[in-house]
């Protein structure tokens, strides 16, 4: 295919950071590498009845809002890293971009206007990522091995030699992990090194697929002792990684606001940006505004991120999540930071909610909601059920404040709808939060009320 378009004037961007243009016969064209306000051309790679798909090859027109990216390994060639989709983007902009698209879902998916748009939460644009997941490949015709992100739209991984995106201390262990793996004698059997960092400690998990040997514990051991990380083997799923030597500082991060610190497992769920996660917890608490006595149900509550500190102002908090690791690790969290008396955690799969479940739960003033990319619909959905017919649950009153965290507009926008549009609720207000600096990933907050708050 590969044709090149005539000049078209570049109208917003997707979710993909992909420009989005119309062509002279109305269908829309979306344009890799192209951004808003831009007159470009592109090279076509796919076409449909009424889209089209391609890469930019000229610009006319540039935006001011174009910048260079920081990392070597951005861009749109052939083997260039696909961790990130908007480093030719100014930031602010990106954030801007991010603001719109919470705005755009929550009006065109759930038709619901959020009264009040709060300035968006930013933080470090470069060195933010505490956690990720590397691919390994020993490459058996060349010699060598690969450590890092997947090729843009390819299976293949980037020869990343430094990556801009995680902490300096991490993208400086790149070339010397490929050293490492290149010595082990299991090197074509090790897919995959997670990095989790905590406030003191740099956690790499390797997967191994077969027992690793005694020669390569000791390599492990001597990286280990030259680089200061702490290694954690893999034998099978996350529920088998062990630390590979026992003692040393723990895994753990503040929440100093709080006074609250906690102790996770590399494999567990933590927010990938730490600074973000901070002014999150703070943001999303001052927006809840719990009162002392108030009761709260903090649900997808993970290790107790938003529970613990909802805690320290709330008469009692009842964190609610699948995975009953990590309803555990809430509960040795909540008993080291001294709140046990104040938490009750339970394991549950929220995806089945129903309104006498919801009913069993008990009132609570606020919630905090967390959700996974799928969102809460069958959460919303019992509350809303629960408003329009209230013989399902009777006794039973919604919250009057939710406060709804999102790594999804989407699924977002969907809930919001149910909450606002049959369960009596005001979205009265939302903001984008930048989690994740140069990629497309959008994460966002929103408050609804029920009656109006004192
Ligand atoms: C975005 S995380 C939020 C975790 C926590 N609030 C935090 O800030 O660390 C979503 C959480 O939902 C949990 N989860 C995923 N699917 C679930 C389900 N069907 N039922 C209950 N919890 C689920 C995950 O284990 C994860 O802890
Ligand atoms: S993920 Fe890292 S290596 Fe890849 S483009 Fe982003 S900063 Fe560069």
């Amino acid at each position: 295919m590969n044709q090149t378009t005539e000049w078209l004037k570049v109208d917003s961007l997707d979710l993909e950071a992909q420009g989005v243009a119309h062509n002279a016969e109305g269908k829309v064209v979306f344009i890799d590498g192209a951004l808003p306000g831009e007159v470009v051309q592109a090279q076509i790679a796919r076409r449909k009845n009424n889209w089209e798909q391609g890469t930019l090859s000229a610009i006319k027109k540039e935006s001011a809002q174009r910048v260079t990216p920081g990392c070597p390994h951005f861009g749109l060639h052939a083997g260039a890293c696909g961790g990130c989709k908007m480093q030719h983007l100014h930031p602010a902009a990106q954030v801007a971009v991010k603001q719109r698209v919470v705005e755009d879902n929550l009006w065109h998916l759930g038709k619901v206007k959020a009264e009040t748009l709060l300035r968006p939460i930013e933080g470090p644009t470069w060195g933010y990522r505490y956690r990720a997941r590397f691919s390994v490949r020993y490459v058996a015709k060349k010699g060598a091995v690969l450590i890092g992100f997947h090729e843009r739209k390819s299976r293949y991984v980037a020869d990343m030699q430094v990556c801009k995106v995680v902490p300096r201390r991490v993208s400086d262990l790149l070339l010397p992990l490929r050293g490492l793996i290149m010595a082990m004698a299991e090197r074509d059997r090790l897919p995959q090194i997670e990095l989790a960092m905590g406030d003191e400690v740099i956690a790499l998990v390797l997967r191994h697929l077969n027992p690793l040997p005694p020669g390569d514990l000791a390599l492990l051991r001597q990286f280990a002792a030259e680089h200061g990380v702490q290694w954690w083997l893999q034998p099978k799923g996350p529920d088998s990684v062990r630390l590979l030597d026992e003692g040393g500082p723990q895994l753990a991060y503040a929440l100093p606001e709080f006074g609250i610190r906690m102790p996770f497992k590399p494999t567990d769920f933590t927010q990938v940006n730490p600074h973000i996660n901070a002014a999150l917890v703070g943001r999303a608490l001052r927006l809840l505004a719990v009162r002392p006595g108030e009761r709260v149900i903090d649900w997808f509550c993970g290790l107790g991120n938003f529970t613990l500190p909802l805690a320290t102002q709330a008469r009692e908090v009842l964190g609610i999540e699948g995975s009953e690791a990590l309803v555990e690790r809430s509960r040795e969290n909540a008993a080291a930071n001294g709140l046990a008396h104040k938490t009750n955690f339970v394991a549950r799969n929220l995806f089945e909610m129903t309104p006498s479940l919801l009913a069993a739960d008990g009132i609570a003033d606020r919630w905090l909601v967390d959700p996974p990319r799928e969102g809460a619909f069958a959460l919303a959905k019992a509350v809303a059920d629960i408003v329009q017919d209230p013989s399902l649950a009777p006794g039973w009153a919604p919250p009057r404040r939710i406060v709804y965290v999102s790594c999804n507009p989407a699924t977002l926008a969907r809930d919001a709808g149910l909450l606002v549009n049959l369960a009596g609720y005001r979205c009265t207000a939302a903001s984008a939060v930048n989690m994740f600096p140069h990629t497309a990933h959008v994460e966002s907050v929103a408050v609804f009320d029920r009656d109006a708050m004192a």
